[in-house]
C-alpha cells in the first residue's frame, strides 16, 4: 500500500528524520512509537505530501506520491495532532466545511456527514457547536473529518493526546472498527499501552531513525530482555538512590512511587534488589514479576524513558 525509502528531512541544523524506511500492508495498522520530538508527526507530514522530504521516495499502490500527487492524495486521510475544527460551526457544518475541500458535494456529503457521525457516536450532537463538546467528542470529529472521501490509508496523530481514559476508549474503539473493515492505518504515539493494544506491527522512533520494528511478539522476542521487576514503595527518598541507580544504569525506570527493572533473570535478581532498596531506604509495598513491556524495550534500545 505504501513505501518510503531513505526520508530524510532537517530543519536548519537540526536532522528531524534520517533515511527512515517503512512498508505498510494494505489493512495493517502499524504503530509509530516514540517519545516527543522523536520525528513522528515529520514522518507523517511527509507521507501525507504536507511536507517535502529532503530526500527519499514515497510510492502509494506502486506510484510516487509527487508523480501522481493529485491521485495519491485521494487514497490519504490525515488526523492531525492539532484539532482542525471551527469551535463556532456544529459538528455537521464543520464536515460540511471539510467534505466540500475534497470535492463531496449534496446528498452525497450530507449522507457520508450522517453515516459518521453515526459511527462516531456523535449524531445527537451533530448541530450543536463544536465549542460545547468535550475534547474526547472534539477529537472524533477530527476523525470523521479524515474519513469524509474514503481514505484508503489515513494517518492518525497521537488523537488520544490530553483526554479521559473513557473517550480515550471510544476512540480505541473506533480504530478497531476501522482495522476490522480493512483499512490501513499509521498510528503515531508516544503511550506504548495504545501501541500494544492496538497495532499489528510497530515502529520504535528516537531521535528520527527507526531503531526497532516488528509485531510486538517479534520486539520481544529479538530483546534479550525477559522480564520487569515491578516495587512499589511508600517513601521514595530522592537523596538515598544513588546505589541503585548506579547499579542498574540503562535497566531502571524510576517514578513516583514505584520502580521498573528491566531482567534476563528476575528470580535471580531480585535479592539483590530487595537489598539495594533497604540500602536506599525505600519501604517496600509490593514486588511482582512481570511479561516485558514496550517501555523497556525502549530503555533497552536508548538507555532513556519513553516519557523523559
Ligand atoms: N517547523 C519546524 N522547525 C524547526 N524544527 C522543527 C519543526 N518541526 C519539528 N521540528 C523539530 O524536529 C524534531 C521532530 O519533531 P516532530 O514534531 O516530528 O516530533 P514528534 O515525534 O511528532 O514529537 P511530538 O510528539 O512532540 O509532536 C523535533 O526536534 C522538533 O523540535
Amino acid at each position: 500500500m505504501l513505501l518510503a525509502k531513505n526520508l530524510t528531512k532537517s530543519y536548519k541544523e537540526l536532522t528531524a528524520l534520517s533515511d527512515v524506511n517503512l512498508s505498510i500492508e494494505k489493512g495493517e495498522l502499524y504503530g509509530m512509537l516514540g517519545p516527543n520530538g522523536a520525528g513522528k508527526t515529520t514522518t507523517i507530514s511527509i507521507l501525507s505530501s504536507l511536507l517535502k522530504p529532503d530526500n527519499g521516495e514515497i510510492f502509494y499502490e506502486g506510484k510516487n506520491l509527487y508523480q501522481n500527487l493529485a491521485e495519491c492524495k485521494k487514497l490519504i486521510g490525515v488526523v492531525p495532532q492539532e484539532i482542525a475544527l471551527y469551535d463556532d460551526l456544529s459538528a455537521t457544518e464543520n464536515l460540511k466545511f471539510w467534505g466540500t475541500l475534497y470535492g463531496i458535494k449534496g446528498k452525497n456529503l450530507q449522507k457520508k456527514s450522517d453515516e459518521l457521525l453515526e459511527f462516531l457516536g456523535l449524531a445527537d450532537r451533530k448541530n450543536h457547536k463544536i465549542k460545547t463538546y468535550s475534547g474526547g467528542m472534539k477529537r472524533r470529529i477530527n476523525i470523521a473529518a479524515a474519513l469524509l472521501h474514503d481514505p484508503k490509508i489515513v494517518f492518525m496523530d497521537e488523537p488520544t493526546v490530553g483526554i479521559d481514559p473513557q473517550s480515550r476508549n471510544l476512540i480505541f474503539e473506533v480504530i478497531e472498527e476501522l482495522h476490522s473493515r480493512g483499512l490501513t492505518m499509521i498510528y503515531t504515539t508516544h503511550y506504548m499501552e495504545e501501541a500494544e493494544r492496538l497495532c499489528d506491527r510497530i515502529g520504535i522512533i528516537d531521535e528520527g531513525k527507526i531503531i526497532a520494528e516488528g509485531s510486538l511478539d517479534e520486539l520481544k522476542t529479538n530483546s534479550s530482555i525477559k522480564e520487569e521487576i515491578h516495587l512499589k514503595y511508600s517513601n521514595p527518598n530522592k537523596n538515598k538512590l544513588d546505589q541503585l541507580t548506579d547499579r542498574y544504569k540503562g535497566q531502571l525506570l524510576l517514578n513516583e512511587d514505584h520502580l521498573i527493572l528491566s531482567s534476563s533473570q528476575a528470580n535471580a535478581e531480585l535479592p539483590e534488589l530487595i537489598q539495594l532498596c533497604s540500602k536506599s531506604e525505600l519501604l517496600l509495598d509490593k514486588v511482582d514479576i512481570r511479561s516485558l513491556s514496550l517501555e523497556s524495550i525502549f530503555l533497552e534500545l536508548t538507555g532513556k524513558s519513553l516519557r523523559d
